[in-house]
């Protein structure tokens, strides 16, 4: 298989604390990556090394065949687009001039937007039903309004990676639902590769190709959506039991805490 981004050996520090030990990895165009794992487990931290935000780490990540050491951010930002953690990002920008920074890698210094970037950002605004806000500033919405602003950003700066951190925090079901057929739709018809960190296994289980389960900062499990659904391998990930409840409506189990093994 084609592999869009490959992690071999990846460890980091911070502030003299080993986060990552002996990360390796890949991800192939068109695959849905999920990282799970537990608070603290270095999440963030792996998204942060991929997305060019933390560069203090060894090992080697290439992204499309080129050592991600040799590319500028500008590079990376036409490769990859990310979509932070929903907390702390309180920004003066409307919707709409957010939505157009996922243009900014596209364009060079002396050029303005084309109509195709306009449009690019109308379509994104339209994907993710945000287009009645786009003159609100990010600071008046709602939290799940703010987020889908974000993932809107992130479409219009059509790229082949989309690196995304919890993308479902403050969504409401119906919004869970829209995000996850998004981006299943951008892996699935459109060839994007997507690695994202989710804290609900249903989400990750119904979206991915594969997931990576990080445990103290190392990989404890990688495997399919269905393996990563087994009950035993979820207890040991997350040092708490598990329940699966089987339904004809759905291919694979779904996932509660709870149960006495
Ligand atoms: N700048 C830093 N200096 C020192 N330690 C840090 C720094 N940033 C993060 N950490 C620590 O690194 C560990 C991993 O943090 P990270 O945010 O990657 O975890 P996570 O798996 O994304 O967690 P969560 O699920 O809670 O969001 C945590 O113990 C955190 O406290």
């Amino acid at each position: 298989m084609n592999n869009i981004i490959q992690v071999r050996n990846l460890s980091v520090r911070l502030s003299g604390t080993p986060i990552l030990e002996d990360i390796s990895f890949e991800a192939a165009a068109g695959e849905y990556v999920s990282i799970i794992g537990p608070n603290g487990a270095g999440k963030t931290t792996l998204i942060k090394c991929l997305s060019g935000i933390y560069s203090n780490w060894t090992g080697s990540i290439s992204i499309e065949g080129n050592d991600s050491k040799n590319l500028s951010h500008r590079d990376i930002a036409r490769l990859q687009s990310y979509v932070p953690q929903a907390e702390g990002r309180m920004n003066p920008l409307t919707v709409e001039e957010l939505v157009a920074t996922g243009r900014y890698p596209h364009l060079s210094a002396f050029t303005t937007m084309t109509k195709g970037d306009f449009s690019a950002i109308d379509d994104a605004l339209e994907r993710t039903g945000i287009q009645p806000f786009r003159k609100r500033r990010l600071n008046s919405l709602s939290g799940g309004e703010r987020q889908m602003a974000f993932i809107a950003a992130a479409l219009a700066q059509d790229t082949k990676i989309l690196l995304l951190d919890e993308p479902s925090t403050f969504l409401d079901y119906k919004h869970q639902a829209e995000v996850s057929s998004i981006l299943k739709s951008a892996c699935r018809d459109h060839g994007r590769t997507i690695i994202a960190v989710h804290h609900d296994i249903n989400m990750a289980a119904a979206c991915s190709n594969k997931v990576i389960a990080l445990k103290a900062g190392s990989i404890i499990f990688s495997g399919t959506a269905q393996e990563a659904t087994d009950t035993t391998t979820l207890k040991k990930i997350y040092d708490t039991n598990f329940i699966s409840a089987f339904t004809s409506a759905h291919p694979l189990p779904l996932i509660i805490t709870g149960g006495d093994t």
